[in-house]
């Protein structure tokens, strides 16, 4: 048990996690998943297709409770929890602000949210519906969301898939602008090597279903040091210590 007022990491021990097919047949996603992320620390949880990703953000968040074992969040400022899925999951018949706002404990809903939406390029957008917006820009306001809330952890899935790559790209430096002024534990899913070696302090590599932890590769490299030679290093090194991992 952590003392009162002391930083907690992401500590996650889960034991096991299985589906049931339509015909019955058991299929086990994770076995034996154990891993940590430190308090204030961004990670990435990397590993094949169908491993079991998305099935342990959906336990963290709190949304499957069907498993054996256990975690605890990190406890910071406050105990919300952000998240941010493949799909901007905004409400259609609200403004990109309206959607921010409704976000928020009433106690901030009136909150300046000037700097945030600067941040993520949004000045001009508040007063869209979703519906005007292109992907990208959904995306954006998903990650507006996401950090107006001040969470004390922060689950991304696959937050970048599907936009194409100049679009991802900006959007990846966003993300990193927004959450290194206002840091936070986060864990990012993805199976995007580059991806998880230009923004993470560590790489949690996930073996094939039923997903367990192979190791962790720990990026010790101030971001704007992650130069196109220093990520080809990265990536070299990446794939000695883990051969054939994605
Ligand atoms: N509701 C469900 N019922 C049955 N099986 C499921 C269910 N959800 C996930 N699975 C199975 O569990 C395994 C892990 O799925 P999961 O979506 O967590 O993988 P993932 O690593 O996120 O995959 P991807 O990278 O392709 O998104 C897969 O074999 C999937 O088919």
């Amino acid at each position: 048990m952590q003392p009162v007022g002391v930083a907690a990491p992401l500590r996650v021990d889960i034991a096991e996690k299985t589906f049931r097919s339509a015909e019955g047949v058991p299929v086990t996603a994770l076995h034996d998943l154990s891993f940590e992320v430190r308090q204030g620390e961004f990670a990435s949880l990397l590993g094949p297709s169908g491993c079991g990703k998305t099935t342990t953000l959906r336990i963290l968040l709190g949304l499957d409770t069907e498993f054996s074992g256990s975690f605890q969040l990190p406890q910071g400022g406050s105990n919300r929890i952000g998240a941010v899925f493949q799909e901007p999951t905004l409400l259609p018949w609200r403004t990109v602000e309206q959607n921010v706002r409704l976000a928020l404990p009433k106690a901030m809903r009136n909150a300046d949210l000037d700097r945030l939406f600067d941040s993520l390029g949004l000045a001009g957008m508040r007063s869209l519906f979703p519906s005007e917006l292109s992907l990208g820009l959904a995306r954006r306001a998903a990650l507006a969301r996401a950090f107006a809330t001040e969470p004390a952890v922060l689950f991304l899935d696959e937050p970048f898939v599907s936009l194409d790559e100049p679009t991802a790209e900006r959007l990846r430096h966003l993300l990193l602008s927004v959450w290194s002024a206002r840091p936070t534990t986060a864990l990012m899913v993805t199976h995007n090597l580059r991806e998880a070696l230009m923004l993470s302090d560590r790489i949690v590599v996930l073996s094939p279903r039923p997903a367990h932890v192979t190791g962790y590769f720990d990026v010790r490299l101030p971001r704007h040091n992650r130069s196109p030679q220093v990520m080809s290093d990265l990536l070299r090194s990446f794939h000695q210590k883990f051969p054939g991992a994605v």
